[in-house]
């Protein structure tokens, strides 16, 4: 099953996730969803200093928005904030240092922040794909700390700065990779078998999209910024991968656009759609009783570090 759901994603891959596939479907976008004043309302983006979380944060930053780059490399993060408001003239970006692998920095910062301030929009968009199985050093696997438990907590621990703002949103950047696996929730740490880093990846996606099902998920593909996780795959593809703005557009859509506001929360979104979240024919939906499994392992391994 799994040869069956790699070929089915490898075809539908190089027609959509593509610079092409973006091209195709950008002719359907109504430009005017992104003719908007941001002044007043916050955005905050984690991993915002490279790739897609810079580029949806400059779109952002272009149209007004304050901004919350949280980081975890003070000289990047100061670099690329240097660069946004440049480009901007918006002075409204503000830098918060947090390691996304480490649970109790994301559970300390969130608390203190939720206690000061509010946002009306979270974009989880850090996210690491770790060839080699790694540990933190609070004993977790590098790539479900970073990309499952550390979202999870993260936009668990903000629910009070998202309470009681107008038009509060989620934006959750998942991955169509995810599409090749089927949610396995009794591993969360890739401690059985041969680990590998793809599938590790894809799996950590899985749980991200279903963990945040009440919010808005949506995913985007084969933007350059594969370019460190996967050399020799950037290299073979490097002319059909989309830029980064164009891996960021549909992140910088939901979170801005009046348009995304009148979809129901929890859908995945491909260039600014809801799609499906399976490939047919895959087996790869969860059970009911798996998605509860797995939001109740995620609650505990979240307490087992909360301050
Ligand atoms: N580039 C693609 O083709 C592609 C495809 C599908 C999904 N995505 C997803 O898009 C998101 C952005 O990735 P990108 O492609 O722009 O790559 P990127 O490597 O440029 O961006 C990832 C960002 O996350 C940050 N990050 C990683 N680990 C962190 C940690 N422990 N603490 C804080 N920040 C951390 C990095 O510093 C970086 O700024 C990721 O969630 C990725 O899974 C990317």
């Amino acid at each position: 099953m799994s040869f069956y759901r790699n070929a089915v994603w490898f075809v539908k891959g190089l027609q959509e996730y593509t610079k092409s596939g973006y091209e195709a479907a950008a002719k359907h976008f109504a430009p005017a969803d992104l003719d908007v004043n941001l002044s007043g309302r916050s955005f905050m983006i984690t991993g915002a200093n490279s790739g897609i979380g810079k580029a949806t944060a400059q779109e952002i930053a272009n149209r007004g928005g304050t901004i919350h780059m949280v980081c975890r490399n003070k000289g990047r993060a100061e670099a690329a904030r240097d660069e946004i408001v440049e480009q901007s003239k918006n002075q409204n970006i503000h830098i918060h240092i947090v390691d996304m692998s480490s649970a109790r920095q994301v559970w300390e910062f969130a608390q203190n922040f939720s206690q000061s301030d509010t946002v009306h929009v979270l974009i989880n968009n850090a996210g690491c794909m770790v060839n080699q199985r790694e540990l933190t050093q609070e004993g977790l696997e590098k790539n479900f700390a970073t990309n499952t438990l550390g979202t999870y907590i993260l936009t668990t621990a903000l629910i009070p700065a998202l309470t009681n703002v107008e038009d509060p949103r989620v934006v959750t950047v998942s991955s169509g990779g995810m599409l090749t696996q089927k949610l396995n929730v009794d591993d969360l740490q890739f401690e059985k078998g041969t680990f590998d880093g793809t599938m590790a990846y894809a799996q950590n996606k899985v749980k991200e999209t279903d963990s945040q099902q009440h919010k808005r998920c949506l995913f985007v593909c084969l933007s350059a910024a594969v370019q460190t996780s996967m050399p020799s795959f950037h290299a073979k593809m490097q002319a059909k991968l989309r830029t980064e703005a164009m891996g960021a557009d549909t992140a910088v859509w939901l979170a801005v656009s009046a348009a995304a506001r009148t979809q129901p929360s929890g859908l995945f979104f491909q260039d600014r759609k809801a799609v499906a979240t399976h490939l047919p024919l895959a087996s790869s939906r969860s059970t009911p009783q798996e998605e509860e499994k797995l939001m109740a392992a995620l609650e505990e391994f979240s307490l087992k570090f909360k301050p």
